[in-house]
């Protein structure tokens, strides 16, 4: 049994511009232990998702239908205080913006060691020895010096640490992460990405990782699930999407990670954002930004297949939603994946794919009414986007 599987789930939010379906019949499981990556745009209904595992949708937004099982149990038929025991029990999230988890009139260690007393009813030394070791586990440097610090007395990334440690301080079988390294520094991410890594397999602990970035998901994932207009797009692990995306989305995210050294201008690759999701385009919601996109793209959905045969799938199979798996294109997805470094470890991207449209299909984009008021800067600024942030990784006090 896998500890998570969501099923046909399908989420909307009923505001006054109109209905947006964020989640659109989604379906994925999580085995015991995996590193479950789910990348997309911002607005794709990643966060949604992970909200509706938690049962935290609130109005105007409605859960509308689907399963979510964990460990076998149905969380949409558990009483409130069942799943109120759920979350930070067996279940855990962190979110991109540490201090909004952080309680600024508490020390730290205190916040971590009152978790530990209301889930696993421990006494008062018994929580503040295991917060240290949790403080320590992280990579805070004198845990026991610092578990009497405030929030405020720690930079940015050492915040994150905290947080991470208070979703492991309950042991979860499951930690959802949001976007947990977004605001940090990339040498810091990368430190943070290597730190939970090595805490889930020491604690057996299942990640939901939820990012906009490939580059994130290669760093800690095992398999992967794209995402686009709250549908999956692309179901794969880490190395058959790298070495061989089967989804147009999917190329053009590649396309984005940006390299050291590399003068391309990637803005160009991926043009337009992610549609309105009052009124998602017809047939394939990705038809108006794709380059191979044919006629009968803008009116048949195109379901989630396995490439190679074109038949449906189960919940943790490789699989793409592109109609050129279906046999319904005329054309053929033209695109190149040029892998480098094949020996190197999976730690960075490993290809770099490129999507090409022929002339004709470049003009019929350019004069594609859909595409008029699109955004192509806009759309990958957003995928490019990483903060300034400079963080102090000695572990010492911030200043002030
Ligand atoms: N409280 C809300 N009210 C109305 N619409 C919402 C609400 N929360 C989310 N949505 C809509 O649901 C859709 C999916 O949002 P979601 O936050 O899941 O996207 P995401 O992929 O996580 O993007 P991001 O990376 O920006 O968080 C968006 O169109 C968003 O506008």
């Amino acid at each position: 049994m896998a500890l998570l599987e969501v099923e046909d789930l399908t989420v909307k939010f009923y505001t006054e511009e109109g209905v947006v379906t964020a989640v659109d019949d989604l379906s994925f499981r999580i085995e015991r232990g995996e590193k479950f990556g789910v990348v997309g745009e911002s607005g794709a209904g990643k966060s949604v998702t992970a909200l509706s595992v938690m049962r935290l949708i609130e109005e105007p937004g409605r859960i509308e239908s689907g399963t979510v099982r964990f460990d076998g149990e149905d969380l949409m038929e558990l009483s409130e205080s069942d799943v109120r025991d759920v979350r930070g029990n067996d279940i855990a999230m962190i979110f991109q913006d540490a201090q909004t988890a952080l309680n600024p009139v508490y020390t730290v260690g205190e916040q971590i060691a009152e978790a530990i007393r209301h889930h696993l009813d421990y006494d008062d030394t018994a929580a503040r020895e295991r917060a240290i070791r949790l403080l320590d586990d992280v990579g805070i440097p004198e845990p026991a010096a610092r578990y009497d610090d405030y929030p405020h007395e720690f930079s940015g990334g050492m915040q994150q640490r905290v947080v991470i440690a208070m979703a492991l301080s309950c042991d979860p079988d499951l930690l959802i992460a949001d976007e947990p390294t977004t605001a940090l520094d990339v040498t810091i991410e990368a430190k943070i990405l290597d730190r939970l890594e090595r805490l889930a397999e020491e604690y057996d602990t299942a990640i939901q990782l939820i990012t906009h970035d490939l580059g994130v998901i290669a760093e800690l994932c095992d398999r992967v699930m794209v995402m686009y207009a709250g549908r999956a797009v692309e179901t794969a692990t880490v190395e058959e999407l790298y070495y061989d995306p089967k989804h147009p989305y999917t190329v053009g995210l590649m396309s984005a990670i940006p390299r050291i050294g590399d003068r391309q201008d990637r803005l160009q690759t991926i043009p337009g954002t992610m549609p309105d999701l009052v009124e998602v385009p017809s047939g394939c919601s990705f038809h108006p930004r794709c380059p191979f996109a044919e006629e009968v793209c803008t009116r048949k959905q195109p379901p989630l297949v396995d490439p190679d045969t074109g038949d449906g799938v189960g919940l943790s199979d490789r699989a793409a939603a592109c109609l050129a798996y279906t046999g319904d294109l005329d054309g053929e997805l033209d695109y190149e994946v040029e892998v480098k470094g094949r020996d190197a470890p999976p730690t960075e991207p490993q290809s770099n794919a490129r999507l090409h449209a022929s002339d004709a299909e470049k003009r019929r984009a350019d004069s594609d009414p859909l595409r008029a008021d699109s955004d192509p800067v806009g759309a990958d600024t957003d995928l490019l986007d990483q903060s300034d942030d400079v963080d102090d990784e000695t572990g010492g006090r911030q200043d002030g």
